[in-house]
């Protein structure tokens, strides 16, 4: 289990994370959330060891990580896979060679068994054979982030750490990705942490969400509590998101005739426009809806 406890981390006179506590949900997705400059990316680092926060605790299994020694936190490190924002493959090296490498590093196996293991991965992540062979600069995005998946798996990771896996991809590869990494997570009974912008992937895969604003844990909870969240901070952040917005306007609308009336001008409009529906001034519903509003379940 990954439990962080009152965690701060300051840059020189700048506190960046003020007292983050959460306990991240055992052989689920965790998605840590928020705006850019919110800290997600530096609340990753800590946990994983990358920076050393300036107080506080990031236990697994109740250790601390940052007060073992080096053995200990090896120890803790080789639990650990991590998908890095954009794949971060080595150019020179083929996809069997990428995915190969962790075992070259932590493993005195020998080549057919690494080799064995390197297949396995691979058609977890499914990749044909015939993409073994060739360099990362030969195979597409989607493909990348696969191999890059399955580097990050070939270990056995109890921990896998994603550094905004959908970067640089379109939306439906990105759906694709998400689902892999939701049924590996699932599969190898792994505790996956998710930094994202990506509010599909709050909904498709968001067992545990943790919304970060500036330095704080604002919310958390799962992607159906999102939608039914009433955290104003959380709203704004999810109105300014086009997907998740739209899930949440739909809701509001079927429940109460009316979007939430901190919600006007250009949002106010492109809901308007999305649901075929005309909103007065006060936000309620003027005209009846011209059937783009599902009905409520
Ligand atoms: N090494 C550093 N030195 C000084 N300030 C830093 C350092 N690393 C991060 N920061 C600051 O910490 C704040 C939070 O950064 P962080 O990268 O965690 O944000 P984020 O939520 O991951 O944003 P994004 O979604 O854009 O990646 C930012 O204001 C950033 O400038």
């Amino acid at each position: 289990m990954i439990e962080l406890k009152d965690l701060k981390k300051s840059f020189e006179d700048k506190a960046v994370l003020k007292g983050v506590s959460i306990v991240m949900n055992d052989g689920k997705c965790n998605l840590i959330i928020g705006s850019s400059g919110s800290g997600k990316t530096v609340l990753m680092k800590c946990m994983v060891g990358l920076l050393k926060p300036t107080s506080g605790n990031v236990l697994y299994d109740g250790a601390d990580f940052v007060n073992l020694n080096d053995k200990e936190q090896k120890a803790i490190r080789e639990k650990i896979g991590m998908l890095f924002q954009g794949g971060a493959l080595f150019d020179s090296q083929t996809v069997e060679q990428n995915v190969m490498f962790p075992l070259d590093m932590f493993t005195t196996d020998k080549y057919s068994k690494k080799r064995e293991r390197v297949k396995q991965v691979l058609d977890r992540v499914q990749l044909k054979e015939d993409a073994y062979k060739k360099f990362p600069s030969e195979i597409s995005g989607g493909m990348q982030k696969r191999v890059a998946l399955a580097r990050a798996i070939v270990l056995n990771p109890k921990y896998l750490f994603c550094d905004e896996p959908n970067s640089g991809l379109d939306p439906q590869t990105s759906m694709v990705i998400d689902k892999l990494i939701h049924e590996i997570t699932r599969e190898y009974d792994m505790t996956t942490i998710v930094n994202t912008h990506d509010m599909n992937s709050v909904m498709e895969i968001g067992d545990h969400i943790i919304y970060m604003h500036q330095g704080e844990k604002e919310w958390e909870g799962n992607n159906k509590e999102i939608i039914l969240s009433d955290n104003e901070k959380l709203n704004g952040f999810i109105f300014a998101s086009e997907f998740l917005r739209d899930a949440k306007a739909m809701r509001t609308i079927q429940e109460t005739g009316k979007i939430p009336e901190n919600v006007q001008g250009g949002i106010k409009d492109a809901i308007e426009e999305k649901f075929n529906i005309d909103i007065d001034k006060d936000g309620h519903i003027g005209s009846p809806t011209k059937g783009n509003v599902p009905p409520k379940e």
